[in-house]
């Protein structure tokens, strides 16, 4: 059965945020995610992990000015010191949390660059990041998104982003596939994941349409766990969802779908 891990910028939102990580372990995982720390304090986090025995399996860097529409600016060439700025204040709280993964948002492009241009200031970017992430043997996530969710975002393509990674000539850049996203953009599920293995270095789910919990949509996740333990995928899946109606209830999924 796959490792799941609870997303708590998406799951318990009943709770204030430090009160998920009780309901998280309450719940019966193992492991804790989410997208943002920065607006509390590393060690309070902390705290909440140790009190909780939670695994932290990630979290992303700095995305920029979200309520103002920024998803990231790795690859806005005008951003570039911000961008590093970033990097340092990710990992001041990765280093604090002990996060073994941190997920590099490529951002909107910026109307008017040319492709190329940005797709020169993501890579670079991405050298740069992974090597501040390597002393401290963090991996550096990319994450394609699908378009319809975030118009404009650089990555959507699993196709890109292993162009990419290779490009980049990192050991420690990796693919985070989201079912969700990636079901929206390609479909095709088990044959890309199966091809691009080696690359995956977390996962995430949602289904779809509604990016609710499994088995409300059209993806098949009986079918697709299995066949995850069958190609040997050992790694976390993020429950990166909007739950239904209250988060406890909508997981009876787990039970439902893994058995
Ligand atoms: O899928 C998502 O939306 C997230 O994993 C993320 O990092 C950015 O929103
Ligand atoms: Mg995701």
């Amino acid at each position: 059965m796959p490792k799941f891990a609870a997303n708590l910028s998406m799951l318990f939102t009943e709770a204030p945020f430090l009160d998920r990580f009780a309901l998280a372990r309450e719940a019966g995982f193992d492991g804790v995610e989410f997208l943002f720390p920065y607006a509390c304090e590393a060690q309070q986090i902390t705290e909440r992990l140790r009190r909780h025995q939670l695994e932290l399996v990630l979290h992303n860097l700095p995305p920029g000015d979200w309520a103002a529409g920024d998803r990231g600016m790795a690859c806005d060439p005008r951003r570039v010191e911000e961008f590093r700025a970033g990097v340092a204040l990710g990992l001041e709280y990765a280093t604090e949390l002990g996060t073994p993964r941190l997920h590099c948002m490529a951002g909107i492009v910026p109307p008017g660059l040319d492709p190329a241009r940005a797709r020169d200031t993501y890579l670079d970017n991405l050298r740069y990041a992974a090597d501040q992430c390597r002393p401290h043997g963090i991996a550096l996530m990319i994450e394609p998104i699908n378009h319809f969710d975030m118009p404009g975002y650089f990555l959507n393509h699993s196709w890109q982003a292993r162009e990419l990674i290779t490009a980049s000539g990192c050991d420690n850049v990796f693919l985070q596939y989201d079912i969700y996203h990636m079901q929206r953009m390609e479909g095709e599920l088990v044959n890309t994941i199966r091809a691009n293995l080696p690359l995956i270095g977390h996962m995430q789910l949602a289904d779809t349409p509604g990016r609710h919990e499994p088995g409300t949509g059209e993806i098949n996740y009986r079918f697709l766990f299995q066949q995850l333990d069958a190609m040997g995928y050992q790694g976390w899946i993020g429950c990166e969802y909007v739950p239904q109606g209250d988060t406890a209830s909508g997981l009876r999924w787990r039970a439902a779908l893994t058995a």
